[in-house]
């Protein structure tokens, strides 16, 4: 299956220290690739440089072929790369239906210019339900966004994240912070869109089970470099990747 996503020897150095160091990673199309890694292994750095946040230092990054480096974040999203919005970047006095329209408006401005003022605002509402839908928050499209359980705004973002319609969605840590009851909602939302099949996704997770339960393949980060990439089953067997990593979670340590 050809590549959707590459980066070659992908390096960042903050000061003295190389948080992403030469990195060759690559995800093919339609895979559900997970990054995982203790903390401070560099898998958010290693994100930001694959959104554009971050330029790196040394090494490039290829979507489809192309060779997107030095592209500005938005025309990455304009490319097919989605980074999940964080809570920060939504409005909280709005409610959870004026958000997702904010996302939605904001893509359709592009696609839909020709249509009449009152068509787009039925397409924006239609299409907003249906986000809201399909990360199981309709209940809650009149509640302020404000007023949301923790779980609830993640799913909120992953909406706003979808109405941006890229291939690639990057996830970093979506069940972070969640209470142990909700993390089987966001884990149904994401295996929802996995089942769509028309995604790529990246996700960042601590949870193995969830890892295990989702991926295709595995890239496993350590100090920054690649330690291992292969197919869950061939992750957990990984001798370097049990001593580095998987055995320090085995005696309690949170990875
Ligand atoms: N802007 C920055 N300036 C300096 N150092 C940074 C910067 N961003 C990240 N780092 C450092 O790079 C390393 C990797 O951090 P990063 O947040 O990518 O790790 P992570 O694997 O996502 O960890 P976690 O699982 O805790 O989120 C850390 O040592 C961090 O302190």
């Amino acid at each position: 299956m050809a590549n959707i996503l590459e980066t070659k020897q992908l390096t960042i150095q903050f000061g003295g220290h190389l948080a992403v160091n030469e990195v060759d990673f690559c995800v093919a199309e339609k895979e559900f690739k997970s990054i995982i890694g203790p903390n401070g292994a560099g898998k958010t750095t290693f994100f930001n440089l694959l959104s554009g946040q971050l330029t790196p230092t040394k090494g490039s990054i290829h979507l489809k072929g192309e060779d997107i480096t030095s592209m500005p974040p938005p025309m990455r999203t304009r490319k097919g790369i989605g980074r999940s919005f964080q809570i920060t970047n939504v409005f909280p006095n709005l409610t959870v239906l004026e958000n997702v329209r904010l996302a939605v408006q904001s893509q359709m401005a592009i696609r839909y210019q020709m249509l009449s003022h009152f068509k787009k605002y039925k397409k924006v509402t239609e299409k907003s339900y249906e986000l809201l839908k399909q990360v199981l928050l309709e209940d809650k499209a009149n509640a302020l966004a404000t007023n949301l359980a923790h779980g609830e705004k993640r799913k909120l973002e992953i909406a706003m994240l979808l109405a941006l319609e890229t291939e690639i969605l990057l996830l970093d840590e979506p069940t972070a912070g969640m209470s142990l009851e909700e993390v089987p909602a966001i884990l149904k939302v994401i295996r929802n869109i996995k089942e769509e099949g028309k995604k790529n996704i990246i996700l960042i997770e601590h949870k193995m089970d969830m890892i295990l339960d989702l991926s295709d393949s595995v890239t496993v980060l350590f100090n920054g470099t690649l330690l291992a990439d292969g197919t869950p089953k061939e992750i957990m067997e990984n001798e370097t990747v049990q001593t580095a990593y998987l055995g320090g979670m085995h005696n309690g340590h949170s990875a």
